[in-house]
């Protein structure tokens, strides 16, 4: 569905890739097809979706339609039975909200945790009547949908079917899934249940399954067609049943191992060696990914169990105006705002569906921490801000500079029930976590799949990576002898013409094992400020120069902008995919919407103006019906024709790309797998992602290097079973231990950090190894012409501590939990001091841009932030948590530890690759505010402390005021100054 693609499907992929259908379609064709329509059977013949227990029944004599086979899942059956009679009762569109099914208690005590997933359908049993009912539900509208397209003589139908027989069949069906059940309420209390049946590929199919039957025979009954067998609609289904995706889908738990070969130079027993290491890791890497997304679930669950719903019953409503300026709970989060009116909609950049939110009675928002790209969920909510229970999900796009409105990028369109359900109505918007991504999930899963099925296969182009990732360190002499792998820098490439910057030695090692075209995979490890980016720029250049098609991703789209933002300078034909919304603003431009819009500017007005002309002459033949039928059929067929010529445009877009940008997982996008291998692919900030998502990438190309640094940060994982399990481990870790080294290279000079900085660092996480180049081994604040040389401009390492030499704590300086109950710390005292510290710098002549500040936790960056925006001349002072930051630099960082208890407890602080990036992003001047009481109960931390003492300053801040000399024009804060 080309529109969808260009105008939400690699937006939001996961749920845009079939548009749901309108509610008026649905309750057509549901009146026709419900069961009050007399006898209902089913086709003989039905797809052999699970033929070990299709039961054949005798056919029905004439215009009936033969019986259907029933399908595995008992529960599923019974299921059916009970929906009938609803429908019977009151019919699909008569008013029937599936989200009030009210689940028994037995229903009520079913855990996500518990749920045995593979493959088999999931019935009642498992899954509970009021899940199977909202499954059964979702399916009838896409089933429906599709019929309908096809009585239509719609091309959708055919690209419908298109996606569910592609080779992504499994994926792309549960993708297309997801808009469908998303229309339709979750039944309450049920969410995490719901969510993880929705992903579940033999459930859905298998209700899919039955809903198109149904919805075919009663078009039958009906005389709309003659055959149901004969419609495409079911030759779709019957030769999908029949695909072999289909069919190991439906065998997850026990794939059969395909054949092994050997194309890479060892011998077949050899190879199936490596084959049974893949299965055991793919069993081992999917269980914890299993157990790793229900943990995700059950958080999600207790957030939405925690979020108040709409009641009946509820308190009579109080005033708006009370709600925006006081707030309740959630708003005092600052994560939810309720009481908006939908104002507009329009289409936007990449042809993202915008919709401009104003509070109403034209009230300012409240304080909030969204920002743009922060993901949400819109529901409907009574005045008391109660939101529904139906919701959907999108993306912050902006908020309005009146301060009275914002704009969200939604998933949902036009003519979609539960969009349609926000206008007029008060709406309420909360932050969602990237949490219970059911799309992530099922592509880390599905490159698993494709590694244990296709990775050994000699016609897999990634053979050689998978080979050298499974293989033994024999495996690997032997490859090389064979001539299959070279693992030297023999094959030196011609340097010239001089890169960009003069590299030194481990740089150019890396360069040309990197440009090596005969080596299967190459670590790159590289410290901070090591120029990781720098040298995969010239990396990528050089390997387009050699004629290789590169794909580069990395697993945050800040990462991913980055390597764009350093790549258009060099003239390459670059193109990023991904959701707009989440391509940083100063890289858009090489966006694949961007890009293809631009390219379709002049087709699209040729089109509207041709449009324009048609409707005009149908006015003018309202009478004449057979000359109307055949202008509409034109317009029709202009839609068509745009919606072919955008799809077109993509695939050539992309296939004459040299480089194709996107995020790790965004890499399974089936616009980039059509567009054909890749010679060479790169994983910037490769330890950062769990493996699973690396081989979504590695997959695609002939040859892999992977950049990053095991001792920065590391995969966020949530469940500590998972986490022990090893999920938490990347790739780039693991394979840096492989064949005693041989895949990795280091670099070991870094160009950012004065050399006090820089030691620590090398001491602490490098062994030593770490050097300074001596351009900054010695810079310092002082050393700019615009900045005053001061004892503060010329200590690049600085301890600010709230605890006095007596032992005393400075005056509120204490931690406090967030009251909001996020979890998470502030430190009133410190965000005060750091505030002042800023405003020394920036009056000795820092300027903002130059500076960064950092802490471990969002409370405090969230209070930082408030605490700066009472300063306009210091808007451009970046306050980010230490996560956010990684892979960035700045000349000054200050650090707000917050922690101060007389416990000793640190809590996360003691993460020595969290500490090690924060204090790593500075150039010239680090400034630690901390209570060190606390903090040297961490022996890490306290070494740190010990080496600010021996290499940097050390002060005590004692209540005060600044001294008057901001020079900035604001207001003299009373604060606590530096002794
Ligand atoms: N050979 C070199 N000569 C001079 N400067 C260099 C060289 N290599 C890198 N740099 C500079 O060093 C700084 C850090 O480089 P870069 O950001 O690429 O490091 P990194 O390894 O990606 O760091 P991190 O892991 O902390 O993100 C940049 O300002 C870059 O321009």
């Amino acid at each position: 569905m080309p529109l969808d693609i260009l105008s939400g499907k690699f937006l939001f992929s996961s749920c845009a890739a079939a548009k749901p259908p309108s509610k008026k379609m649905i309750t057509l064709l549901a009146a026709g097809a419900s069961p009050s329509t007399p006898p209902r059977s089913r086709p003989s013949n039905p797809p052999s979706l699970r033929p070990r227990r299709v039961r054949e029944v005798p056919s029905s004599p004439t215009n009936q339609a033969p019986r259907p086979a029933v399908s595995s899942a008992s529960g599923t059956a019974k299921t059916r039975g009970r929906r009938r009679r609803v429908e019977g009762e009151q019919g699909v569109g008569g008013g029937q909200r599936w989200g009030e099914c009210v689940p028994s208690t037995e229903e009520a005590s079913i855990r996500v945790g518990t749920l045995y997933q593979n493959g088999d359908p999931l019935g009642r049993k498992e899954l509970g009547r009021c899940v199977v009912e909202w499954l059964v539900q979702g399916m009838r509208s896409m089933a429906c949908k599709l019929a309908a397209a096809e009585l239509e003589g719609d091309l959708a139908a055919a690209a419908l079917a298109l996606e569910l027989g592609s080779e992504e069949g499994r994926l792309g069906f549960v993708i297309q899934a997801q808009p469908y059940l998303s229309a339709m309420p979750m039944p309450q209390g049920l969410e995490a249940l719901c969510l993880k049946a929705c992903t579940h590929y033999p459930t859905l199919f298998d209700h899919f399954q039955r809903e198109l039957c149904d919805v075919l025979l009663s078009y039958q009954n009906q005389g709309l067609i003659s055959d149901c067998r004969a419609t495409q609609s079911w030759r779709i289904l019957n030769e999908m049943a029949n695909s072999s995706q289909h069919r190991a889908a439906v065998r997850m738990t026990s794939p059969r191992p395909r054949v092994v070969h050997s194309r890479i130079g060892v011998s077949l027993k050899k190879v199936s060696l490596m084959q049974g290491r893949i299965e055991e890791f793919v069993r081992h890497m999917s269980d914890l990914l299993r157990i790793e997304r229900d943990v995700e679930l059950e958080f999600m669950q207790e957030e939405l169990n925690a979020t108040p719903m709409l009641h009946d019953d509820s308190d009579p409503p109080k005033p708006v105006e009370y709600l925006v300026s006081h707030g309740q709970a959630q708003q005092e989060q600052c994560d939810t705002i309720c009481n908006l009116n939908v104002i507009s909609s329009s289409t936007g950049l990449g042809g993202l569906h915008l919709v401009l939110f104003r509070v109403e009675g034209g009230h300012k928002l409240p304080p909030t921490t969204l920002s743009p790209g922060d993901m949400v969920c819109v529901r409907t909510c009574n005045s008391r801000g109660e939101g529904a229970t139906s919701c959907k999900q999108g993306f912050v796009y902006n908020f309005g500079e009146d301060g009275c409105s914002i704009t969200v990028a939604l998933e949902s369109r036009h003519g979609d029930a539960t969009f349609s359900r926000l206008f007029g109505r008060s709406v309420r918007i909360d932050r969602i976590q990237g949490l219970a991504d059911a799309l992530t999930y099922e592509r880390n899963l599905e490159a698993l799949m494709l590694l244990q099925r296709n990775g050994l296969q000699k016609d897999n182009v990634s053979i050689g990576v998978v080979a050298t990732l499974f293989g033994d360190s024999k495996d690997m002499v032997k490859m090389a002898k064979n001539n299959q792998t070279d693992w030297d820098e023999s094959n030196e490439p011609d340097l010239s013409p001089p890169a960009r910057c003069a590299f030194d030695a481990s740089q150019l090692r890396a360069l040309k094992l990197g440009l090596n075209k005969t080596r299967p995979v190459l670590i790159i490890q590289g410290p901070p400020g090591t120029g990781k980016t720098v040298l995969l720029t010239e990396l990528i250049v050089r390997a387009v120069k050699q004629g290789e098609r590169v794909l580069v991703t990395a697993p945050s789209n800040a990462a991913v902008d980055n390597m764009v933002e350093s790549l258009p300078r060099t003239g390459l034909n670059i193109v990023r995919v991904g959701n707009p919304v989440r391509i940083s603003p100063f890289v858009a431009s090489k966006s694949l919407g961007e890009i293809v819009n631009g390219k379709l500017r002049q087709f699209r007005k040729e089109l509207e103006r041709k449009r324009t002309d048609l409707r005009k002459d149908l006015r003018q033949c309202i009478e004449d019906d057979s000359l109307a039928a055949g202008i509409r059929q034109l317009l029709k067929q202009l839609g068509r024709d745009l919606e072919n010529k955008e799809k077109e445009t993509i695939r050539e877009v992309l296939s004459d790309a040299q480089v194709v940008l996107s995020t790790n997982t965004g890499a399974a996008d089936p616009l980039i797998r059509r567009s054909g291998c890749f010679d060479l692919v790169i994983i910037d900030e490769a330890g950062q992602a769990i493996e699973p998502a690396c081989w979504i990438p590695i997959l695609q190309g002939k040859r892999c290097i992977l950049a990053g640094d095991h001792c920065q940060l590391a995969p966020v994982i949530l469940s500590r079973k998972a986490l022990d399990g090893g999920l938490g481990k990347s790739l780039l870790e693991r394979a840096s231990s492989l064949h005693d080294g041989l895949l990795t290279t280091r670099l070991t000079v870094q160009y950012r950090m004065h050399d006090s900085i820089a030691m620590w660092a090398s001491k602490e996480m490098y062994h030593g190894l770490l050097e300074s180049s001596r351009s900054v081994a010695s810079h310092l604040l002082a050393d700019s012409p615009v900045v005053k040389a001061t004892w503060i401009t010329r200590c690049p390492l600085l301890l600010l501590d709230t605890r006095m030499p007596s032992g005393g704590l400075n005056i509120g300086c204490k931690e406090h939990l967030d009251p909001a109950g996020t979890g998470s710390f502030y430190n009133e005292g410190e965000a005060d001091i750091v505030t002042q510290q800023v405003l020394n710098l920036v009056h000795c002549g820092v300027s903002p841009t130059a500076i960064a500040v950092q802490s471990p936790y969002i409370a405090q960056v969230q209070l930082l932030r408030e605490k700066l925006e009472g300063y306009p001349g210091l808007s451009a002072v970046e306050i980010s948590t230490i996560d956010s930051f990684q892979g960035r630099e700045a000349d000054a960082v200050i650090i707000s530890m917050v922690r101060s208890n007389p416990l000793g407890a640190v809590g996360f602080l003691g993460d020595s690759r969290r500490i090690n990036v924060a204090i790593t992003r500075a150039r010239k001047h680090v400034t630690l505010v901390c209570d060190t009481s606390t903090i040297c109960h961490s022996t890490f931390l306290a070494r740190l402390l010990r080496h600010i003492r021996r290499y940097g300053q050390v002060k005590h801040v004692a209540p005060g005021s600044l001294d008057g000399v901001s020079g900035l024009g604001f207001s003299q804060p009373t604060l606590p100054s530096i002794g």
